[in-house]
């Protein structure tokens, strides 16, 4: 590190943990430090790798909950949350959250993390109303995928037209900002993503690139709450952090993303 802490500001990751580093609360935490924040992680579950397919631990309902009172009293300047591997640790991260937003306001980034590139399989489609009932009215930001956009509202998107309107759908479940990332999913040639804040739409546009991209909206989200916690606009921080996983991905190794050689620190 050869940059000072930013005024000490403090962030947390709710998030599973990936073995291979290339997303998850190593990619949050990488991310975190990239940008000169203090990083938590209240660990949601263990993703280790078996015969090449990815296996979820959930963490034990107590342990995670002891995790949560350990951190009752910090002051988080944002939160992001990730993996969260069951309907039981959503509920107990929507309680803990709802305590602690009627203290103080703080930005809260949320990757509904449904679809993960390196294991298909894994789906928690049944938690998609809780998804939608208990979390989205809680994020500042949330942060589908194409898949989990589609998941989500229950429609096709193909063309922008249904993009938008999917944007529109998570936008009425509650979240204040909606970027539904296309990423390669989207588009051959171009990384589009569309973000909406309930009036107007605008989207980020990067080359798309052939690296790999495992970790990718883990380091997304993570630099958006970064830039939140350092009381950037919501639009301001999503293109820095549009600019930032572009250079995470360029960087990639065999596991994923690549957050910290070569990597410019976020303003
Ligand atoms: N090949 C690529 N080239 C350029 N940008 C990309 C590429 N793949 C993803 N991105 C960008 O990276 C960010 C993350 O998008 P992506 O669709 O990969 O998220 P994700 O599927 O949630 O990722 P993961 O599950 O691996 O964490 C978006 O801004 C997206 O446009
Ligand atoms: C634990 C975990 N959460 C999310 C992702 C998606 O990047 C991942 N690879 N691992």
């Amino acid at each position: 590190m050869t940059k000072d802490l930013v005024e000490n500001k403090k962030i947390l990751t709710i998030a599973g943990s990936d073995i291979l580093s290339g997303g998850g609360m190593q990619a949050d935490l990488a991310t975190f430090a990239a940008n000169g924040l203090y990083g938590f992680c209240a660990l949601t579950s263990i993703v280790t790798v078996n015969d090449n397919k990815f296996w979820v631990h959930p963490v034990a309902q107590d342990i995670f909950q002891e995790e949560l009172n350990s951190l009752a009293d910090v002051e988080f300047s944002a939160i992001k949350i990730g993996l969260l591997p069951n309907t039981k640790i959503l509920q107990q991260t929507t309680k803990w959250l709802t305590t602690l937003s009627a203290k103080s306001a703080i930005p809260i980034v949320l990757d509904p993390v449904i679809v993960f590139k390196e294991n298909a399989d894994y789906s928690v489609s049944e938690m998609r109303e809780f998804f939608i009932s208990e979390l989205f009215p809680l994020a500042s930001v949330v942060t589908p995928n194409l898949k989990e956009a589609e998941i989500l509202t229950g429609q096709p998107i193909k063309t922008k037209t249904e993009m938008e309107a999917a944007a529109k759908a998570l936008y009425d479940f509650g979240a204040k900002n909606v970027v539904i990332k296309g990423g390669n999913r989207f588009d051959q040639s171009q990384a589009i993503d569309l973000v909406y804040d309930g009036k107007n739409f605008f989207e980020l546009t990067n080359p798309l690139l052939k690296n790999n991209n495992n970790g990718a909206g883990c380091t997304f989200a993570a630099s958006i709450a970064s830039q939140l916690a350092k009381e950037k606009k919501v639009e301001e921080a999503v293109k820095e952090a549009k600019a930032f996983v572009y250079q995470a991905i360029q960087n990639a190794n065999e596991y994923g993303v690549f957050q910290n050689k070569k990597i410019n620190f976020q303003k």
